[in-house]
């Protein structure tokens, strides 16, 4: 027996949950960034996407404006501050407004650590914690400016367990935590929440092709209560959750979505 499926948000929140906001979503072209930006038009608000390939978010701002919301996709390399800041004129220019930012763009793959280059460090560390520090603290000042507004960042369970082969993603993921309880600190008074998602083994493409099936079967074995892996959906709830009135005394705080990954397995 296995933990149920997340229900649609749509069953489980208003429709106008988030209406009159704009949601900035990078990476979200794929995977759960892409959940989260449909979900993000469900419930009423404008959605933007941001990520380095047209590709894959053409098809999303579709998706999303057929929902009766406007849409806005824009490539950003978040390793770059000078394009991430263009990447905000950009969608300020198209929807208007941002007032909820979801850190989503994410980079991994698995590596002992005393074989891991310079440059794989960098790529993957420069990905999760530069590219989140700095759409952070470009679209923090727009939110200061504006009044506030909430930040939602994906962590990962391996940012407050070690984890082997996660020496560069796990390093990241914790920076990525530690930055969102102190911008939830300084900025509170502005009326700006930030808060950390922290997915545990979600079945997306790109999760896949760093961990492969066989490894996949293991974890769900050896490590996971719920005894199945994550989908996109169940990252849904808590995340909108986190960007609604509902959560407006709620920031600096942590949430995994990992079917009990973090749990000790049982002994017997
Ligand atoms: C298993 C549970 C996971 C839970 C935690 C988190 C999960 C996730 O984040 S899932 C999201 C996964 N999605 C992705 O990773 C998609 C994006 N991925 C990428 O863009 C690439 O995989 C990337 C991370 C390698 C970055 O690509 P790019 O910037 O194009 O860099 P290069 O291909 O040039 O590689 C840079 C550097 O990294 C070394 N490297 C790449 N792969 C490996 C590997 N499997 N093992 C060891 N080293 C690797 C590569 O060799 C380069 O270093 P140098 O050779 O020293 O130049
Ligand atoms: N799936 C899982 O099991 C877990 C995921 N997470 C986190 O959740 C988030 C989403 O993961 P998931 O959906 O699996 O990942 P995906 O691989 O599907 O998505 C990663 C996204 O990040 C974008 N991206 C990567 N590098 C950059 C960059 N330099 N600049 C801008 N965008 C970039 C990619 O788009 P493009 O290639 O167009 O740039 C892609 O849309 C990530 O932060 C990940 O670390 C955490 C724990 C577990």
């Amino acid at each position: 027996m296995s933990l149920p499926e997340t229900p649609p948000s749509m069953e489980l929140f208003a429709p106008d949950l988030l209406a009159g906001e704009t949601a900035l979503v990078t990476g979200g072209g794929t995977g759960i960034g892409k959940e989260l930006a449909l979900a993000y038009a469900d419930h009423g608000a404008n959605v933007a996407i941001a990520s380095r390939s047209m590709d894959h978010l053409e098809p999303v701002a579709e998706a999303i404006e057929d929902r009766g919301v406007e849409a806005c996709a824009t490539t950003v390399d978040v390793r770059d501050r000078d394009d991430v800041e263009a990447m905000l004129e950009t969608v300020l220019a198209e929807v208007g407004d941002v007032s909820i930012l979801v850190n989503n763009a994410g980079a991994n793959f698995l590596c002992p650590a005393e074989e891991l280059s310079a440059n794989g460090w960098r790529s993957v560390v420069g990905t999760i914690l530069d590219g989140t520090a700095n759409c952070t603290f470009t679209v923090g000042e727009h939110l200061i400016d504006r009044g506030g507004g909430a930040i939602v960042s994906m962590g990962a369970t391996n940012s407050v367990r070690g984890a082997p082969y996660h020496a560069h993603s796990g390093a990241g993921k914790a920076g990525v935590h530690n930055l969102m309880q102190t911008v939830a600190a300084e900025w509170a008074r502005h009326g700006v929440r930030a808060n950390t998602v922290a997915p545990g083994v979600i079945r997306t493409e790109g999760v896949m092709d760093v961990m492969g099936e066989t490894v996949a079967e293991q974890v769900i074995d050896e490590d996971l209560a719920a005894d199945r892996l994550g989908t996109p959906a169940d990252c849904v709830p808590v995340t909108l959750f986190l960007s609604s009135p509902a959560a407006a005394y709620v920031t600096g705080a942590y949430y995994a979505v990992d079917g009990g990954q973090l749990l000790a397995p049982t002994p017997m």
